[in-house]
């Protein structure tokens, strides 16, 4: 049996991991032999690890009560789920997904004692991730004792934005000690820029809005599959509404709260990290499952906004690509909310946009007629084959050296 490749992605609301064989020398990646799964944790959902073969078959499915309901527990729930598996070959690597790379990481790394302390210093960047990410490395380390554990960065697909795009107006030196406009969610568009390239070659050269839609949501503007701009920036919280996230916002509300709510930092950052977005504008959920399903009138207003800023950061990156030629919608909301990405699509009608609504609620890749100026597009993010592919050529170049 060859060697295989263990990639763990922890996510706001989730984990995913997922064994891939070890590829050969230049050898394409196949697919994952199986992804799992487990969602809904730390937000008081109902929380769930489901674990797929590489023909979606469901080889596991249950769902998590007490302490597994956390991101640790559901981490300790995937990986014993994996050593009772057994076979499988030996794992060569772990990849991981690490939200948050500052300055100095732009493209994957080997994980040692040293970069794991620099990623350490990064997680009041990113709290509801890096901490995650971080505990996953440590997980990995003891359950696949010397084995090469690989960094896969969210923020490296953006090192390519113009210096711009990269600064905040603040004085300069601040830019220089790091205080910059970083961007996430680059694996997944990374993903998107691969598979669109497949689907329509030369479009995927043209500008192209991605939208990830997700717990975490951001949207990114590109040019020849590289970012231009993107609507998150120094940490995970800018940009759009999300679950729980606020977005956008005046950073005097932040001055205002601790001076005249007497609010700590550690207030601030509950109330707009993990207490804000549609949760907060619904009063009754992060998820997009219960806001759609629900009656009460504020779950539909909370909709309406999430709405509203992927419509109005549409036009800002449409403005930062001087023009847009196709836009694609990624992430769980992305992907599985149709009615939601209709109401996207026609009021972003005014782009050039014709919207094929049939092939929308059918579910078809393309959403736009073949006459429309400007097309959309959904696809299933794979944040795992990405991450899996750095892990495979960061093992070739050890075993080679
Ligand atoms: N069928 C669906 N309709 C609407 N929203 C959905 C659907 N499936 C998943 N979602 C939403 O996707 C979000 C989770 O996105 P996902 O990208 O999986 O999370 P994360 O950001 O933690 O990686 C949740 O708000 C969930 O309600
Ligand atoms: C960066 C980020 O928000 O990630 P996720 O959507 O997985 O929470
Ligand atoms: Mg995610």
């Amino acid at each position: 049996m060859t060697d295989s490749l263990f990639t763990l992605n922890a996510g706001s609301s989730s984990i995913k991991a997922a064994l891939f064989e070890a590829a050969g020398e230049g050898g394409a990646l196949p697919a994952a032999r199986w992804s799992g799964q487990a969602d809904g944790l730390g937000v008081g959902l109902k929380a769930r690890l489901r674990v797929r073969d590489a023909e979606g078959r469901t080889l596991h499915d249950t769902g998590l009560e007490g302490d597994s309901r956390s991101h640790q527990g559901a981490l300790a729930a995937l990986l014993e789920w994996h050593a009772r598996q057994g076979g499988g070959g030996r794992i060569a690597a772990v990849g991981h997904r690490i939200v948050h790379g500052g300055a100095n990481f732009v493209a994957p790394v080997r994980i040692d004692d040293a970069v794991l302390a620099e990623l350490a210093a990064l997680e009041p960047l990113a709290p509801l991730h890096q901490p995650h990410n971080l505990a996953g490395v440590r997980a990995a380390m003891k359950a696949f004792d010397g084995v090469l554990q690989v960094a896969c960065f969210d923020t490296a697909f953006h090192s390519t934005q113009p210096d711009v795009n990269r600064r905040f107006a603040l004085p300069r030196a601040l830019h220089d000690a790091g205080v910059r406009r970083y961007g996430f969610h680059g694996l997944s568009y990374e993903s998107i820029v691969t598979q669109f390239a497949q689907l329509a070659p030369q479009l995927a050269r043209q500008r192209v809005i991605v939208a990830h839609l997700g717990n975490g949501a951001s949207m990114c503007g590109m040019a020849e599959g590289r970012s231009v701009a993107t609507t998150m920036s120094f940490s995970p919280l800018d940009g759009l509404t999300m679950g729980t996230r606020c977005g956008h916002l005046d950073a005097a509300v932040v001055l205002y709260l601790m001076r005249s709510h007497g609010m700590s930092a550690d207030d601030v950052e509950k109330l707009l990290f993990r207490e804000s977005g549609l949760l907060g504008l619904s009063g009754i959920s992060s998820d997009m499952r219960e806001l759609e399903a629900s009656a009460v009138p504020a779950a539909a207003e909370a909709i309406t906004h999430f709405i509203e800023q992927v419509v109005q950061h549409m036009g800002s990156l449409a403005a930062a690509l001087r023009g847009v030629d196709a836009i694609v919608f990624t992430g769980g909301i992305g992907e599985n909310a149709a009615a939601l990405r209709e109401r996207i699509l026609l009021q972003c009608g005014w782009l050039g946009l014709h919207v094929d609504a049939q092939a929308n609620r059918a579910g078809k890749a393309q959403l736009t007629t073949p006459e429309s100026p400007v097309s959309a597009w959904v696809l299933r993010t794979d944040e795992e084959a990405v991450i899996a592919r750095h892990t495979a050529r960061l093992l070739r170049l050890s075993q080679a050296g």
